[in-house]
């Protein structure tokens, strides 16, 4: 059995905690049988290859009595780079224990289950359901809403380092002044109503114009106002912190997308550049 997740990039702007899209990498996780002890073959840096691995500790979460198997992980999501390979961890856990124990879990269970352990459903609930999903908590229970996908691709600028999404959530404020808050809800209200009407106008211009977080992390990631400064050059439609970076995403034409990468590198910044589709299905098995 291989079970496939999808990368996710959150946030999209100012949908903070809130929105993400299934981006097109993927962890691909294959069960190899019983084990006597759990046992996790990847090629994922210093990742545990026991049962401490995130996959494991989920899997456990949903099903205690799941026996130790013999697992092997290969993923093209980087490491704490924005790109929700926590999420995509979670969300392979969870999809191991339905599978193995028949628990028939449905999308909407997997993603209460995946955004309990995560926290905010902006990567999970696309890892689950693929697409572009828009969701929340009330009551200590989580919704997701799937919205339309913009017809477009993603350049990815992936930089050489990593940036902890903890580390950059201690970068934002404990609180925002009344006025702010409000201001930048209604930029995320607009904003996600503006993707549902298709007025991608309106969307684009709205997913540059976070007031809830890259304005407190912009200086973790200094390449966020440089490309998207260089896509204003040379057609983007939007750039935007992926997630919680350092990966930096931009919404472009697929026709535009040669330019802007080479736009992008004649910059002489150092990380690389990848092109991304939407994934449409989420987690399955291959
Ligand atoms: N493929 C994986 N298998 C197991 N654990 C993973 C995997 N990918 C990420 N993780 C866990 O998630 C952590 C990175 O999470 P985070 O800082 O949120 O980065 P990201 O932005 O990539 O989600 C890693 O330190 C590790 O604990
Ligand atoms: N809303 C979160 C999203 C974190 O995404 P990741 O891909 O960096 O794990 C945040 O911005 O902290």
């Amino acid at each position: 059995m291989i079970i496939q997740v999808p990368a996710s990039s959150a946030n999209l702007g100012p949908g903070f905690d809130s929105i993400g899209i299934a981006v097109s990498l993927y962890l691909k996780l294959e069960v190899l049988g019983p084990s006597d002890n759990w046992q996790v073959d990847h090629q994922l840096g210093k990742l545990p290859h026991d049962e401490t691995n995130m996959i494991v500790t989920t899997a456990l979460s949903v099903a205690p009595d799941l026996p130790p198997q013999h697992l092997q992980v290969v993923s093209e999501i980087p490491v704490a780079h924005g790109l929700g390979s926590s999420s995509s961890a979670i969300v392979a856990g969870i999809e191991l224990a339905n599978q193995l124990k028949d628990l028939n879990l449905s999308k909407e269970e997997k993603v209460e289950i995946a955004s309990q352990i995560e926290g905010h459903p902006d990567n999970v609930a696309p890892a689950i359901l693929g697409g572009l999903v828009v969701g929340t908590h009330i009551n200590g229970h989580f919704s997701a809403v799937e919205a339309p996908l913009f017809p477009y691709a993603f350049a990815a600028y992936i930089p050489p380092y990593n940036l902890k999404t903890a580390d950059a959530r201690a970068a934002l404020p404990y609180q925002l002044e009344y006025s702010q808050a409000v201001h930048a809800s209604a930029v995320a209200n607009t904003f996600v109503a503006s993707l549902f009407a298709k007025n991608y106008d309106v969307a684009f211009k709205l997913m540059e114009a976070d007031r809830f977080h890259e304005p407190y992390r912009k200086e973790l990631v200094p390449e966020l106002d440089q490309i998207r400064e260089l896509g204003k050059k040379h057609g983007a439609l939007a750039t935007y912190l992926s997630g919680a970076g350092p990966t930096v995403m931009t919404v472009i034409d697929n026709d535009d997308y040669g330019l802007f990468e080479q736009a992008v590198h004649a910059a002489g910044l150092k990380g690389k550049v990848v092109r991304l589709h939407p994934d449409v299905e989420g987690v399955k098995l291959i």
